[in-house]
């Protein structure tokens, strides 16, 4: 049941034509579902091959496609050996089109600020191609969990992952970032035909609390903004105060930002200013009139996606831009650089890369915890090597440290010590390709041996005498360890992650 108090103000903003297009579609039972290809894992072509129930493209985003889950024909890809492989990331279609116009590229520098579960962080990083910097934060630790083990499967190795408030990174990341993404906490009104119990919740007064939290979320980001940088604010709510009135609020706040006038795809509309109340328009208007014409004529570049419109929910986002020129050459890393790890720690973890891995040998370099090993697959494991506690990580060598900010991941999880020895990681495991180990054992992602391997069973494997850690794979996809020894394949697959597929 939608509020009455929502029905009402949905009234006021539309025409009569177009409140009954836009009601009427909370009645139809048409709901998209799609998913966006991990670029990380596969290349869209080969993966549209294994997923064969996949149908058009979502117009917005190259690698993602509509679909319709049908358990009757085992079309269910939340429960696939694939969805551990990480070979995708189930995703409602609007909301992958905030990240198709922040347009990462590999090599910047990008902070998605409000990220869990992960959906734009996962999108991110599959345009970054592992290569930049990806500092990934949610602030409700339960949630930044989540993240954290959706950046594990998705095979990210670029990302950092923190669990801080927004004020907290702005004080660390002062003017250090190409990109931001703030996907705002909001009222959700765009989720209300997604999920029954999202509307249960909802309220005029929730609305204008999300609007005070976007306001200070979207200062706090603009700090930490490098000028020519790119800055995309999104919600999935159809409120004018968590839209087009927050954006404008922004900009009479921040003089040096602009609204960038982005082409929209069809079936998305531009930002409504005729929604914002005439009080905002009067005390912004009273405090700088210049700046408030302005802006507010730049709040028609802003864009609505609506459900009667297109194959989506309900969001909003605005592209701005810090005006100046963007200069990437700068070598400041805020909070300073990660500390390599002592070579008593490394040694345990180059013998597990010497024994296990295959590399090109030739350009192999291992030299006071910096690495640079060119796997088989063309993949690269380059950067600092350094210690949290007993657990090993590698970044990028320009990754900033986590010194005094609450992390949940600095980076690619190598591995754990212990003593002189070295267990690899989950992370890695996903990250690694077939061809990047000398032990792998391949099964058919649909077959019993899949499905029981992650249920933790022990799994079925012509030894003939290969000791050491092996790569298990669904069709040519890792999904975790096993240790081979004494003719048995143990199963190193996380106890937590378990799926029991029957
Ligand atoms: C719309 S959701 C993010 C969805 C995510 N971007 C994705 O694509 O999967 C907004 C997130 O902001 C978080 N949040 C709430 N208050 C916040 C604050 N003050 N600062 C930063 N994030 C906040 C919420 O916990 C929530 O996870």
């Amino acid at each position: 049941m939608l509020p009455e108090k929502f029905k009402e103000r949905m009234r006021a903003y539309l025409s009569e034509k177009e409140y009954e297009e836009f009601i009427s579609s909370f009645d139809t039972d048409e709901r998209y579902q799609a998913l966006r290809i991990n670029e990380l894992k596969s290349d869209v072509l080969s993966a549209k091959e294994m997923l064969s129930y996949l149908g058009n493209n979502v117009p917005w985003e190259k690698t993602a496609f509509y679909y319709n889950e049908d358990p009757a024909n085992m079309v269910t890809p939340g429960k696939h050996p694939y969805h551990e492989a990480g070979l995708y990331y189930i995703q409602e279609p609007s909301a992958m089109s905030p990240v198709c116009f922040l347009d990462p590229k590999p090599g910047d520098k990008v902070l998605d600020l409000c990220a869990a579960p992960g959906g734009k962080t996962t999108q991110i990083a599959s345009k970054m191609k592992g290569q930049g910097i990806l500092i990934t934060n949610e602030i409700n630790r339960d949630r930044a969990r989540i993240l954290s083990l959706n950046v594990e499967r998705m095979g990210i190795s670029n990302a950092l992952v923190t669990n801080e408030d927004s004020a907290k990174l702005a004080s660390v990341f002062e003017g250090y970032f190409d990109k931001i993404l703030v996907d705002a906490p909001c009222s959700g009104e765009g989720m209300f035909r997604k999920n029954d119990n999202a509307a249960d919740e909802w309220s005029m007064e929730n609305v204008k609390t999300c609007a005070l939290r976007q306001e200070e979320i979207l200062d706090n980001a603009s700090k930490m903004l490098l000028p020519g940088g790119r800055l995309v604010y999104s919600t999935c709510t159809f409120a004018a105060d968590e839209n087009e009135e927050s954006i404008l609020k922004f900009l009479c706040a921040h003089s040096d930002f602009h609204v960038v006038k982005v082409d929209a795809f069809d079936g998305m509309d531009p930002g409504r200013a005729e929604l914002i109340s005439p009080e905002l328009r009067a005390s912004l208007e009273a405090k700088d009139k210049a700046l408030f014409e302005k802006s507010l004529e730049q709040i028609q570049y802003s864009i609505r996606l609506w459900p009667h419109k297109l194959k989506g929910e309900g969001h909003f986002l605005c592209v701005l831009e810090r005006d100046g020129e963007l200069l990437k050459e700068s070598s400041f890393v805020p909070g300073g650089r990660n500390i390599p790890a002592k070579p008593e720690c490394i040694k345990p973890f180059e013998t597990f890369v010497m024994e296990s891995l295959k590399f090109d040998k030739k350009t192999f370099e291992l030299k006071r915890g910096n690495i640079y090993c060119r796997l088989e697959s063309g993949q690269e494991l380059k950067g600092i090597i350094f210690m949290f506690g007993d657990q090993m990580y590698l970044a990028p060598g320009d990754m900033p440290s986590v010194m005094g900010l609450k992390c949940m991941r600095p980076g690619l999880h190598l591995g754990t010590l212990k003593k002189d020895r070295f267990e690899p990681s989950h992370a890695l495991a996903l990250l690694l390709k077939k061809e990047d180990v000398n032990i792998a054992f391949d099964h058919d992602a649909d077959s019993d041996d899949i499905k029981a391997y992650l249920n933790g069973q022990t799994i079925r494997a012509e030894l003939s005498g290969q000791k050491g850690w092996a790569l298990v794979t669904a069709s040519g996809l890792s999904i975790g360890w096993a240790k081979a020894a004494g003719g048995m394949l143990k199963n190193h697959y996380p106890k937590g992650l378990r799926i029991n597929y029957a």
